[in-house]
């Protein structure tokens, strides 16, 4: 009988350890060193060609195409937490990307509706190509062999998303990011991505203005060495968890890569844009997806009614995120909702589209409404309120054909990226193509450019490696301190982006906010961690991260401050209009070296698409 390896037998072997990454001791180390082209590792530090941070679908898939753009390349993912708990995994209402022409819908409507929901924020030639590109992604999901739900005629379902003019979110039942994910590591693995899995980049080294590589945590052992790599493409996610529990993102959305990239003296784009959106369950703030809506879910205050119709008539309950999300928080501060406070909800009712629809089309909310408040929503509406989602702003690219940073060598893709495909306010469906798109062009480019290039110096990633080894002993060693207080930071800071940066923002919080920044970032300095083990020590890996969402909440701050109009998600009371003779700009925040922030700006690329009021 032929050897027969299991999946997991497969995933292991894919995951290798830093030191597969050096000279050559046979094993799985000797087929890295035969397949890489790396010149000789005179620095004695681990080296690879083309390293990904990140193992949502963008790392994934730029893993993959930079594989195939060139085999003799070595191609290794760097995570955090397993591919299976990335963002992507939680994905659930579908990916958007017209296939499907035969009712007048087209590349160029995509385009039209993304930039429209993105309140004219967005790139007009960026959206055009990403519209054309999700079109392709679709097709080579199918073709890679992803379970979407069919239609009556065997083709991809597809169902509304909020904000479209057109039917084109492709679907699988409402688990559309847990396919994905496992779809995209099938493909990783096949084409022989190595995954260094615990693996939490510390900081990102810039010599000359060229990338050199990072520095890594080994979380399991607590080792902290640096790769040198030619190219590095981060597809870290977003930074959402700013707003520490009132989010649906997993908790590894700390902004590791915009921070690193702060800390890089590279230019972190429009921070401020952060997406609300309108349906997070009560307890906990995971998702109930837009899809309930896009299938026929209705929104109800206390007195019964589908508000929805005072807001935008016309759309209703698949108005943008952005308009639902604020026209659910009117009714809760205008006292047509059910509870007080933070604990105001209105109720989201699918009831009548039937047990059988809900199981086959909507089966994981009802699940989640099981789970998380203890309710079947078969049988009743469910308690929903808005819940910060995801992260428009993020590392600055400087254009979709090659996801490329200013530094050379470096490259970012999916939500961790900004190449201003969302603008102010990202459409319902377009994040999964974003990451699958952008995360292939960058793998590609970050492939080409390994295959010309060579390694850094590798002086100043050795002196950052040394900066995190002393840091952990300063921050661990005293035997003191205690780690509640960092937790209970953590609360503070959520709670603190959430009053005051959150759906409604005036001049007077955020100038409140500014005052509590400084005083949470000495507090932070502050902190203590009485544990010294650096095996798992996961208080070490969190206090790192909590520095990373104070650096995130201060670059958004900066950029919602001097953003004196509304636009998406980015709502002014002070400043209710739209200003487009002034802030038809993108924010740019970059830190010097003292830890002091500047802001810049960069004029949105205006194309085909007029400029005109945004009205559903
Ligand atoms: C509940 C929910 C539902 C959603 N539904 C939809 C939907 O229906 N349609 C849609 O289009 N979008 C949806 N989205 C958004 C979409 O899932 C994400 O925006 C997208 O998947 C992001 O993919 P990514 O690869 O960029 O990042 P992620 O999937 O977030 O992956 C980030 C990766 O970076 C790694 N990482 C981060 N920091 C570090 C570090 N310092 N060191 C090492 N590794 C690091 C993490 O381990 C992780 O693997 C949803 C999101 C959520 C949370």
């Amino acid at each position: 009988m032929s050897e027969q390896f299991t999946r997991r037998e497969f995933l292991q072997s894919a995951c290798i350890t830093m030191g597969a990454l050096a000279v050559s001791t046979g094993g799985v180390e000797q087929a890295f060193a035969a397949t890489s082209t790396s010149t000789p590792n005179t620095s004695g530090m681990p080296t690879c060609d083309v390293l990904i941070i990140g193992s949502g679908a963008a790392g994934l898939r730029a893993a993959v195409a930079a594989r195939k753009k060139n085999p003799n390349l070595s191609v290794v993912v760097v995570s955090k937490v397993m591919p299976t708990r990335s963002a992507t995994t939680m994905a659930e209402g579908g990916i958007n990307g017209v296939i499907d022409f035969s009712e007048g819908d087209s590349f160029e409507l995509h385009a039209k509706d993304t930039v429209k929901g993105g309140d004219f924020l967005v790139d007009q030639d960026t959206a055009l190509k990403f519209a054309t590109y999700a079109g392709a992604a679709i097709h080579e999901l199918d073709y890679l062999g992803m379970p979407f739900s069919r239609n009556a005629k065997g083709e991809v379902n597809k169902r509304y998303a909020g904000g479209a003019s057109k039917i084109r979110c492709n679907f699988a039942s409402d688990k559309t990011g847990h396919i994905l994910t496992h779809t995209c590591l099938d493909d990783a693995l096949k084409n022989g991505v190595k995954f260094l899995m615990d693996h939490h980049m510390l900081d990102l080294s810039i010599e000359d203005g060229h990338c050199e590589g990072v520095v890594l945590r080994n979380i399991r052992t607590g080792d902290i060495a640096p790769v040198r790599a030619k190219s590095v493409v981060l597809a870290t996610g977003g930074y959402t968890r700013v707003f520490w529990n009132r989010t649906s993102t997993p908790y590894i959305a700390t902004g590791d890569g915009a921070a690193a990239v702060l800390r890089a003296g590279l230019a972190f784009k429009d921070p401020e844009m952060l997406q609300f959106h309108p349906t997070g369950v009560c307890h906990g703030g995971t998702l109930i997806t837009e899809a309930a809506r896009g299938e026929g879910g209705i929104l109800l205050n206390n007195l019964g009614e589908r508000f929805m119709k005072r807001y935008v008539p016309n759309k209703m309950e698949l108005a943008p995120r952005d308009i639902v999300a604020r026209s659910i928080e009117t009714e809760i501060r205008e006292g047509r909702a059910f509870g007080h406070d933070m604990e105001a909800y209105v109720l989201l009712d699918v009831t009548h589209l039937g047990k059988e629809k809900i199981m086959r089309d909507l089966p994981q909310i009802r699940h989640i409404g099981m789970l998380f408040e203890n309710m079947d929503l078969v049988e009743k509406p469910i308690a929903i309120r808005p819940t910060a989602h995801y992260s428009m702003g993020g590392i600055h690219v400087t254009s979709i054909d090659t996801m490329a940073t200013p530094a050379p060598g470096l490259f970012a893709a999916g939500e961790a990226s900004c190449v201003s495909i969302h603008g102010a306010n990202r459409l319902g469906g377009n994040s999964l193509c974003d990451a699958t798109v952008t995360g292939r062009i960058a793998g590609i480019n970050a492939a080409e450019y390994a295959a010309k290039a060579d390694f850094g110096k590798g002086k100043r990633l050795n002196d950052l490696t040394l900066k995190w080894t002393s840091h952990f002993k300063e921050i661990t060693s005293s035997g003191k301190g205690n780690d509640n207080d960092m937790y209970a930071l953590r609360e503070e800071m959520g709670a603190a982006n959430w009053y005051n940066m959150g759906i409604f923002r005036t001049e007077s919080k955020l100038l409140a906010l500014a005052d509590k920044h400084a005083e949470f970032q000495a507090r932070y300095e502050a902190i203590r961690i009485p544990n010294a083990n650096p095996v798992f020590n996961t208080a070490y890996t969190e206090y790192v991260e909590l520095g990373n969402l104070l650096l995130a909440s201060r670059a958004a701050l900066m950029g919602a401050t001097a953003r004196k109009e509304s636009r998406g998600s980015h709502f002014r009371e002070d400043y209710l209009k739209r200003d487009d003779a002034n802030f038809l700009k993108h924010s740019m925040v970059t830190m010097d070296e003292s830890g002091k922030m500047h802001l810049d700006w960069k004029d949105v690329v205006v194309g085909q698409f007029k400029i005109e009021e945004r009205k559903y």
